[in-house]
């Protein structure tokens, strides 16, 4: 990938989470992964189904996709001691089979990154924030700020959110990480040397990637005839993430779920260059171009350095469908772990799982506890 290039990246379709052959390296997975069989040497083949990331945006059936973009949490019994689920009937258990807790396989993850440079990778939504109604609202613990700010010390650290990088950076409020804003089309990542220089805030020299710039104006106009067409819909909310808009219809009455799907479709349509995702009870529209949050890991990695080493173990830890595109870049490249922050079983291209933010806290902190302790990291 040039990153040198100012040309914008043109969109060829993500493709979608298939049952396609994903190459994994044997040394990168888990013991347990069910299902799994090995082909060719070290190569993988993971039987899983559609999750039909793009599809169900590019079909007509987008009200089936709304509805299942965020299934409700189920009430799990935990086994306090390995956090798994108590009874092997329960849907959840089956599935930390295929998708591991990465607390649970905490040594195994470790055992890995020995001798390694981990780089981290966090989405924010849902992850580092629990799910709340109102997204201005979605406020981070101080106990996760600092776990953050702790792992941070040890790790380099980048924050990859759908939110524009100054709503997130001010939710998380850590000077010391990267970020990421509108799925990583709003980059600030550290100087390379080659890389045109910016100053931010606090007139530090920063790299600052935006490869939908050209796009700010299209997305203010779509986000004023998205204001304006959403307006007599009780609870739907446009929120400006910079180079996208989401439409949040959390707070919408489900029946009129679909009025929502059709208005912002019809929208759209005068929007040749913008495209649609989802998120979780949210629909995001963003330029269409080759650019998600996966190029996004690849370009921070890329800037630190760290792309194509042997010795680096980047960890990408998200809850979205944006997400799986981190995902993909890490196991397809063979590069390092995803995982999947979800209390609901649900189809993925990560290796391994945490339920929730609370887990995700905890994982930090013990890389932390790992990190810090030279004779386990180091041998
Ligand atoms: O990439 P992320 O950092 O996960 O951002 C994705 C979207 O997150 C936010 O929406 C989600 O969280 C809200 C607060 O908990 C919730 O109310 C909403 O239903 C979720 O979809 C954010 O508001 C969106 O703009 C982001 O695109």
């Amino acid at each position: 990938m040039d990153m040198n290039s100012n040309h914008t990246p043109v969109l060829t379709d993500t493709a979608p989470i298939t049952n396609s052959r994903l190459h994994v390296h044997s040394s990168l997975l888990p013991y347990s992964h069910t299902g799994a069989t090995f082909s060719h040497g070290m190569l993988l083949n993971i039987p899983r189904k559609k999750t039909g990331i793009l599809e169900d945006v590019l079909s007509c059936n987008w009200l089936d996709a709304m509805k299942s973009s965020s299934p409700p949490p189920k009430n799990i019994t935990k086994d306090v001691n390995h956090g798994l689920a108590s009874s092997e009937t329960d849907p959840y258990f089956n599935w930390l089979l295929k998708y591991p807790s990465a607390l649970s396989s905490f040594d195994q993850i470790t055992n890995y990154a020995k001798g390694k440079r981990i780089a981290l990778f966090l989405d924010y939504d849902g992850t580092l924030s629990p799910i709340v109604d109102n997204p201005d609202c979605a406020f981070m613990s101080e106990n996760m700020r600092a776990a953050v700010k702790k792992v941070a010390e040890y790790f380099p650290t980048a924050i990859i959110s759908g939110r524009s990088r100054d709503k997130v950076h001010e939710f998380v409020g850590l000077t010391e990480l990267y970020y990421a804003g509108s799925h990583g089309m709003d980059i600030i990542g550290p100087v390379r040397q080659s890389l045109s220089v910016s100053h931010n805030k606090q007139g530090k020299k920063v790299n600052l990637f935006q490869p939908a710039a050209e796009f700010l104006p299209m997305i203010n106009e779509v986000m004023k005839s998205l204001i304006e067409c959403t307006k007599d819909i009780v609870g739907s909310k446009i929120e400006n993430n910079k180079f996208c808009v989401s439409v949040h219809y959390r707070n919408v009455d489900e029946k009129s779920w679909d009025l929502v799907g059709r208005r912002v479709n019809d929208v759209l349509k005068g929007f040749p260059r913008l495209r649609l995702t989802h998120g979780r009870k949210v629909l995001e529209v963003r330029p269409v171009i080759n650019w998600d949050k996966g190029k996004a890991v690849t370009f921070l990695l890329e800037s630190l350095g760290l792309n194509n080493c042997d010795d680096v173990l980047p960890i990408y830890i998200g809850d979205d469908r944006t997400d799986e595109d981190a995902f993909k870049v890490l196991r397809e490249g063979n590069k390092g772990y995803g995982i999947l922050v979800s209390s609901a079983p649900k189809e993925s291209i990560a290796i391994y799982s945490l339920r929730d933010p609370t887990e995700v806290m905890e994982f930090l902190k013990s890389l932390v506890i790992w990190k810090s302790s030279p004779i386990k990291s180091h041998i």
